[in-house]
């Protein structure tokens, strides 16, 4: 008797496989929502830590509830000698994500109540690792230039204070207002590939520093957040905008992707795109970044012509990043500064309303055969 095959979905593609409250995206109206309010929106009206806290806590804070929420954050960003000096101990040839991966690893290692999956823990525990992760990114970029870490700034909002970590100084209001802006745009994106590697790893009752470990393995693939440092490796080698479209023709001919481009879920175009694309422009306004803009353009043009493919949110802030003086390899962990709070919004749904995620395979190998001895 033939065994009847299953139908498979490649990649989950299409398949629903749980419901969240915390984010909506409809591709067909190209709009995300969190919590209900529409990303634009927060990105114009709100700071990164009114978003988390809607994310966290399901509702934007009143007053009181943001200065006590400013202040817990605030309080947790310093990081301690012993996690300072694993950042110094990380080879300087390694990515600046597998550092981030690791001090994840490490905050979960030194919690004596690393196994309390509570609620109430696991929030206090996302904040723990939202405050300290821009102080570990920060060190890790000064270290890189030789330079000694710049400790946290308690006065400052966590945007202007990780550019002051980074850079020494808090630059010009248009480049503070386009990073917050970034940061809010890459909060959250329901069930994308690291989102749900974050639920599959708490789906086992493991704890929430071994989902984020998890997630930020999956979101430093070029295929999803690894993208936005592809996009701008690829920017300065095409180098002059009158040479992107025929670089972008001979990536296409040869059948690669083109990065910053394409999307799983919408097919007419990123929601976050626009908001992210004005701030971009922004920034090359005062940094002098006309060249990246007009190359924006024409690559932009150029691939909707010949293929209908639009970009995603990793094209424009892969070149907004590098005008504000990151490190091309920073923009990933950046990335991660901002997730962390979807991720740990998931976790936190995921331990509530649980159930092992175990899909099935269809098997493809040789059949059954005896061994021989
Ligand atoms: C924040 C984020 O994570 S956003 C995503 C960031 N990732 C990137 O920018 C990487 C480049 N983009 C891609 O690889 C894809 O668009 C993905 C992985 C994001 C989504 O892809 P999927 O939904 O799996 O679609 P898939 O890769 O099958 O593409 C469908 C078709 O469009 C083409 N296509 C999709 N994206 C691209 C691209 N960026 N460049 C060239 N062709 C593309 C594919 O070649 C494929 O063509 P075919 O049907 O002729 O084989
Ligand atoms: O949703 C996805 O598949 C990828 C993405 O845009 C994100 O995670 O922000």
């Amino acid at each position: 008797m033939t065994e009847a095959i299953p139908t498979i979905y490649k990649g989950l593609a299409g398949v629903v496989v749980d419901t969240t409250a915390i984010s909506k995206v409809v591709p067909e109206t190209n709009s995300l929502t969190y919590r209900g309010y529409a990303v634009q929106d927060l990105a114009v009206h709100c700071n990164f830590e009114q978003v988390a806290y809607l994310l966290w806590h399901s509702e934007l804070p009143s007053v009181q509830q943001l200065e006590l929420f400013v202040q817990r954050e605030r309080a947790q960003r310093r990081a301690d000698r012993s996690l300072l000096s694993l950042v110094t101990k990380m080879p300087d040839t390694c990515h600046p994500m597998d550092v981030v991966r690791t001090a994840i690893s490490y905050l979960g290692a030194e919690d004596a109540a690393e196994e309390d999956n509570s609620a109430s823990a696991n929030l206090s525990k996302a904040l723990r690792m939202t405050a300290v992760l821009p102080t570990i990114v920060a060190a890790d970029h000064r270290r890189r230039h030789g330079l000694d870490p710049i400790a946290p700034h308690s006065h400052l909002g966590f945007a202007e204070n990780f550019l002051y970590m980074c850079f020494g100084s808090v630059p010009e209001p248009e480049i503070v207002k386009a990073f917050e802006v970034s940061l809010i745009l890459y909060a959250e994106h329901s069930f994308n590939a690291s989102t749900f590697a974050a639920r599959v790893v708490t789906s086992t009752l493991s704890d929430i520093y071994s989902a984020v470990t998890a997630a930020i393995g999956a979101l430093k693939g070029p295929l999803h957040g690894g993208a936005n440092e592809a996009v701008m490796r690829d920017m300065l080698e095409i180098d002059d905008p009158e040479r992107a479209e025929q670089w972008l023709q001979n990536v296409l001919a040869a059948k690669n992707k083109v990065m910053g481009f394409g999307h799983r879920v919408y097919k007419n175009g990123d929601s976050r795109v626009p908001t992210m694309n004005a701030a971009f422009r922004d920034v090359a306004g005062v940094t002098g970044g006309d060249k990246w803009v007009r190359m924006y353009d024409i690559l932009e043009r150029t691939m909707h012509d010949a293929t209908g493919i639009k970009p995603n949110l990793d094209f424009p802030t892969g070149p907004a990043y590098f005008l504000m003086g990151f490190d091309i390899d920073v923009f990933t962990p950046i990335f991660v500064m901002s997730r962390i709070t979807g991720w740990t919004a998931h976790i936190i749904e995921q331990g509530a309303s649980n159930a092992l995620i175990r899909p099935l395979s269809q098997y493809s190998g040789v059949p059954q055969r005896a061994v021989v001895a």
